[in-house]
C-alpha cells in the first residue's frame, strides 16, 4: 500500500511495483472514478465530506479482498480513522515523501486535484503539515522520492518488504 501527499508518486510507483511483483495493481482514485465519476466534479456537486465517505467505502471494499495487490491510495485517504485502522492490520504500508518544489513541478499547477484549488503551493504545504503524522501512523517505512526514478524506488521498496518478510515481526524494518 502506498500513501503520501499529492505528487509523491503513489500512482506511478504503484504501477511499477505491480508489474515488477506480478501483482494486481489498483489505484483508489481510479476505482473511485469508475464508481462515482470524475473526482473534481464529485467534489463540486457533493462537497468534501461526501467525497471522503465514498472514498472510505471504495478503499474498504478493496482492503477486504483476499487477493494480494499493490494499492495506491488517494492523498487524503488517511484522513479516515477507519481506513487508518484497516491499513494498520495486515498490509505493508509505505509513506512516499517528496520535496515541495518537486511535488509542485510534478502536479501541473494542481490540475484535476480539487483540494489544491487557489494557491497550490501554500495549500500543498498546509495539507502535508496536517497529514504527516497520519501518514507516519499507518506506515512501516518512509521513502523520499525526490530526484529518484520510479524504477529505483520500486527496487528499494521491494527490498524493504522482502527484508521485513524474512525477519520476525518484532525485528521487522521500521521508519529510519
Ligand atoms: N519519482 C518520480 N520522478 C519524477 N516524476 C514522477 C515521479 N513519481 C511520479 N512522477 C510524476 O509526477 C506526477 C504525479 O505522480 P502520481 O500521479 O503518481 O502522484 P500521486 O502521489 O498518485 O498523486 P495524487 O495523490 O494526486 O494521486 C505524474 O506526472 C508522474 O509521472
Ligand atoms: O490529497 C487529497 O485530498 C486528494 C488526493 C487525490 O489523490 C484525490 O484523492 C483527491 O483529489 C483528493
Ligand atoms: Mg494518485
Amino acid at each position: 500500500m502506498l500513501v503520501g501527499p499529492m505528487g509523491s508518486g503513489k500512482s506511478t510507483v504503484g504501477l511499477v511495483l505491480g508489474r515488477r511483483l506480478g501483482l494486481q495493481r489498483l489505484d483508489a482514485d481510479d476505482l473511485f472514478v469508475a464508481q462515482h465519476g470524475v473526482i473534481s466534479d464529485y467534489f463540486s456537486r457533493n462537497g468534501e465530506p461526501a467525497f471522503r465517505q465514498a472514498e472510505e467505502e471504495v478503499i474498504g471494499e478493496v482492503l477486504s479482498r483476499a487477493e494480494p495487490c499493490v494499492l495506491s491510495l488517494g492523498g487524503g485517504a488517511v484522513l479516515s480513522a477507519q481506513t487508518r485502522d484497516r491499513l494498520r492490520h495486515g498490509s505493508h504500508v509505505v509513506y512516499l515523501t517528496v520535496a515541495e518544489d518537486a511535488a509542485l513541478a510534478r502536479l501541473n499547477g494542481g490540475l484535476g486535484r480539487p483540494v489544491l484549488a487557489g494557491d497550490p503551493g501554500r495549500t500543498w504545504r498546509r495539507i502535508l503539515a496536517e497529514r504527516h503524522a497520519l501518514y507516519r501512523e499507518v506506515s512501516q517505512w518512509t521513502v523520499d522520492t525526490t530526484g529518484r526514478s520510479t524504477e529505483d524506488l520500486a527496487t528499494h521498496i521491494i527490498r524493504l518488504v522482502r527484508q521485513a518478510e524474512s525477519t520476525t515481526p518484532t525485528t521487522g524494518a521500521v521508519h529510519p
